[in-house]
This record gives structure tokens, C-alpha cells and sequence, in this order.
């Protein structure tokens, strides 16, 4: 039932302690929050929960649609683990929120790509769903006002973390002017740091976002006019093609193998192109 299945991802059983807490409470403060408006988890087991044939890679998805009198396109939640070559292991946690075109406020997104004990790299943002040189009103509204840029400004100042540059300009241009992408390298053999880390300054800066976005935006009531509605289901719909094929497109196939990608793969299409 979806119950067992949100229960193994919650568990987030290859994330480190303050990765596993931090996602617990997002996790549990957009289900507080939203839960009247969301519907359960309709994955069939087999993509909430897969892994590869050698069972070296596992992975949970769980994706809740929003009711269509809610503002809530989907909730997407996903973890992956997977052991490298070399010893070590890829987790990659990761929370979206996806907004309907009853409302052309910014979805929400939290990325943690860990590759190593001592190599974090946090994706954090609120991308936008607008233009924002043709809406200044929207930059301010969702920017400036909101103050986001403090946040971001709070993570820079970890003295390991430096701006990480996404390979593909796809994925520098979606994201906001208040984006936090970053890499943190702590010290080889110095776990403790990391977790501090996280604990201290990811966390924290974690939950403020979020914080603004289901404040401003999921539950911000801004409506959108009938004219502008085309355009940006349009919009919506580029990203969220793209953004698969720059996430998942490469290295899907590779963790899994072409079986399991496709299977799972379709199901996440099967949402991100519902009506
Ligand atoms: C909208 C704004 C977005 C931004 C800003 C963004 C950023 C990035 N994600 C990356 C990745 C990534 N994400 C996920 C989760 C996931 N993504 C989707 C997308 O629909 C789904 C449905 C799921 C759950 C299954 C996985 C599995 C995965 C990778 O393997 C990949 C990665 O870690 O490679 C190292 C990086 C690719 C580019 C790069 O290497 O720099 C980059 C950091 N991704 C956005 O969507």
C-alpha cells in the first residue's frame, strides 16, 4: 500500500544522519502543510522502490499529485544510492514541488548530490516560472521581498563550500538570480565537518526556503489570468521535459540499466505530462 512505500522513503536509509533529519522535516513540513490538498502516492511498487539487476544500485521515488483545486501540480520525492567502482557511494536525495498553471508563483527544489563522506553538492532554489526582465514585479515579489538572497549569502560564507557550475547551461539558466548551488569539501577523514555542516548552516537555510515558498507560493493565492495561462503551461512543460532528460537522461540508464530506467522513467513522463 502507499503507506509502506512512503515509509521506505522517509527512512532515507543511505543518507547521513543530518541529511536523513533534514529531508525527514522537509518531507514532513510540505505534508503537514499541503496534506489536504494532496492525493496518496500512485506509483506502482515496483517504482517506488527499485534497484539495479546486481542490486548495487536502490532507489525510492515517491511522487503525490495535488488535487485539481489546489495550486499543487505534484510533490516529488526521491532517493538513490548507488556503490561506485571505487569503493565509495552515490546518494543523491532530492525534494521538488511543482505549481499548476492556476498560479505562475515559483516551484520549489532541494537537491543533495553527495559523492563522498567529505564531497557534498547542494542544490536549493525556488525556479522561476516567469521571464523576469519581462516581469520585474515577479522578481521583486518572489526575490527581493522575500530577502533570498541572505540565505543564499548565509551558505556562502561556509568557508569549504564554493559555486558549483552545472556542466549543462540548461540547468544554469532555470534556475533563479538567488540559486544556491554549491560544493562543499571538507577535509579527508574529517566526517564531523561535513555533518556540521549540515546541520548548522544547510539545514537551517533549508528550512527558510521552504518556509517562503509554501508561504508565498504554494499557499501564496496568487492567481494567474486566463491569457497567460497558455504560455506558461507551455513553459512549464519545456522544463519539466528538459530537466528529465539533463537529470536522469544520462545517468538513469547507467545506475539501473535500460530495463529498470524505462519502467521507472515512464512513470515519472506518465506525471510530468498529465493534464
Ligand atoms: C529545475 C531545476 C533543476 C536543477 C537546478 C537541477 C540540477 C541538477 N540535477 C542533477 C542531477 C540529478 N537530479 C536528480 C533528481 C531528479 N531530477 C529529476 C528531474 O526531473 C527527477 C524526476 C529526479 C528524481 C528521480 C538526479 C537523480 C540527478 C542526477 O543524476 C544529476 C546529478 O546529480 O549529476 C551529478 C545535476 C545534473 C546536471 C549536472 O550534472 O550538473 C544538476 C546538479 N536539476 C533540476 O531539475
Amino acid at each position: 500500500s502507499h503507506d509502506e512505500g512512503r515509509k521506505k522513503f522517509v527512512e532515507f536509509p543511505y543518507a547521513s544522519a543530518p541529511v536523513r533529519s533534514l529531508m525527514f522535516d522537509l518531507v514532513s513540513t510540505v505534508e503537514n502543510r499541503l496534506d489536504s490538498q494532496l492525493l496518496p502516492c500512485a506509483l506502482p511498487p515496483d517504482v517506488q522502490y527499485y534497484e539495479n539487476q546486481s542490486g548495487t544500485a536502490q532507489a525510492s521515488l515517491q511522487i503525490r499529485s495535488g488535487l485539481k483545486s489546489s495550486p499543487i501540480d505534484f510533490i516529488l520525492g526521491s532517493w538513490i544510492h548507488s556503490e561506485l567502482p571505487t569503493g565509495g557511494a552515490l546518494n543523491i536525495t532530492s525534494l521538488s514541488a511543482y505549481l499548476n498553471s492556476s498560479t505562475d508563483a515559483p516551484n520549489f527544489l532541494i537537491e543533495l548530490i553527495q559523492s563522498s563522506p567529505t564531497s557534498l553538492f547542494l542544490i536549493l532554489d525556488l525556479p522561476p516560472r516567469k521571464d523576469l526582465v519581462l516581469h520585474p514585479d515577479y522578481l521583486q515579489t518572489f526575490y527581493e521581498s522575500t530577502q533570498l538572497d541572505k540565505q543564499r549569502q548565509m551558505l556562502e560564507k561556509v568557508p569549504e563550500a564554493s559555486p558549483y557550475f552545472s556542466s549543462s547551461l540548461y540547468i544554469r539558466c532555470v534556475v533563479s538570480p538567488t540559486a544556491i548551488m554549491i560544493r562543499v569539501e571538507t577535509e579527508t577523514g574529517e566526517s564531523t565537518r561535513m555533518e556540521e555542516i549540515i546541520t548548522s548552516y544547510v539545514d537551517p537555510v533549508a528550512k527558510e526556503v521552504i518556509g517562503i515558498w509554501l508561504n508565498q507560493c504554494a499557499c501564496g493565492g496568487r492567481e494567474i489570468g486566463e491569457s497567460d495561462r497558455a504560455d506558461l503551461e507551455k513553459r512549464d512543460g519545456l522544463m519539466k521535459k528538459k530537466t528529465i532528460e539533463v537529470d536522469l537522461g544520462t545517468s538513469f540508464p547507467r545506475l539501473f540499466g535500460p530495463e529498470v530506467a524505462g519502467r521507472v522513467l515512464g512513470e515519472i513522463q506518465k506525471v510530468f505530462t498529465a493534464k
